[in-house]
């Protein structure tokens, strides 16, 4: 019989966390070897052999338990938002010295999210306008989502490529977080709402026509089979890799 991939899950007592431990007991090419939540250590990580770590913990940890899981030679699929282009290159340089091991950073490894990231950075060229709103469950700790950043981010990037000029607004007054955020000039607007999973609206505008691409995950189950794919598939990518779309041959920027 083929070994099992022996993994790791830190924050596994969140709602993330709790459900990638069910995915992976349940994977037979998998096989569970540690649990960190809050009050635990890491080396409980290296104790138990994992070769691959997922962790879904909160944005003031995540950066800090990648160094120290790259140390350890172990490769890191991270599910956490909150990362900014310092923090990423912070671990670039990183793994230059530990050139063996990958570290995939994905704020969304939902499928329909992946491809509504795809699909409005294709159409962002062809619309004079362009926004993005997210909305969450209220116990989301940060805003806006690192999914809406990504879209922001690929959706300006795709602009640039195409010399497309920034979206028209003729803004002079307002209150101070009434026109969203600015994402590499790309207005993001976060809604937290009760009831709410994890939602993503791109709306498009040009003279007379809306086109509006929308994904919603209902249940955390819908992360699954991106996040099991990164485990699977992260030690074949030495370095960072920043998104699920390149392991899904969805290209977009590094
Ligand atoms: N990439 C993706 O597809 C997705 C990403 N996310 C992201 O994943 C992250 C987690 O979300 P969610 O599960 O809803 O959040 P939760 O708050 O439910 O879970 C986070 C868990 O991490 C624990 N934790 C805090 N510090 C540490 C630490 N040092 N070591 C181990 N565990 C720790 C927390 O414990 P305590 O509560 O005791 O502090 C909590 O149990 C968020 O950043 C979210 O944006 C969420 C969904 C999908
Ligand atoms: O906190 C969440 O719930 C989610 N966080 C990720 C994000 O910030 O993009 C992914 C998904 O939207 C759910």
């Amino acid at each position: 019989m083929t070994e099992r991939l022996k993994v790791a899950v830190l924050g596994a007592a969140g709602r993330m966390g709790r459900t990638v431990v069910e995915a992976v007991e349940s994977a037979e090419d998998l096989e569970l070897v540690a649990r960190v939540d809050a009050d635990g250590d890491l080396s409980a990580v290296t104790d138990a052999g994992a070769q691959v770590a997922v962790d879904f913990t909160v944005p003031s940890v995540t950066e800090a338990n990648v160094h120290t899981l790259v140390d350890a030679g172990v490769h890191v699929v991270v599910g956490t938002t909150g990362w900014d282009d310092a923090a990423l290159g912070r671990v670039r340089d990183h793994l230059v010295h530990a050139p063996a091991v990958g570290v995939l950073v994905a704020p969304n490894f939902a499928l329909g999210a992946v491809l509504t990231m795809a699909f409005a950075a294709q159409a962002a060229r062809w619309f004079e306008s362009v926004e993005v709103v997210e909305l969450h469950h209220p116990d989301k700790v940060d805003a806006p989502s690192g999914t809406a950043r990504h879209t922001a981010a690929g959706i300006a990037a795709a602009r640039a490529a195409a010399g497309v000029g920034p979206s028209p607004d003729a803004t002079s007054q307002q209150i101070e977080g009434a026109r969203g955020a600015d994402v590499d000039g790309v207005r993001v607007h976060a809604v937290r709402l009760r009831g709410l999973v994890a939602h993503e609206e791109v709306l498009l505008g040009n003279p007379g026509e809306m086109l509006t691409i929308r994904h919603d995950s209902f249940d955390r189950i819908s992360f699954m089979p991106g996040v099991l794919l990164g485990v699977r598939q992260v030690a074949r990518h030495p370095g960072l890799t920043v998104g699920l779309e390149h392991l899904l041959d969805l290209g977009g920027r590094r």
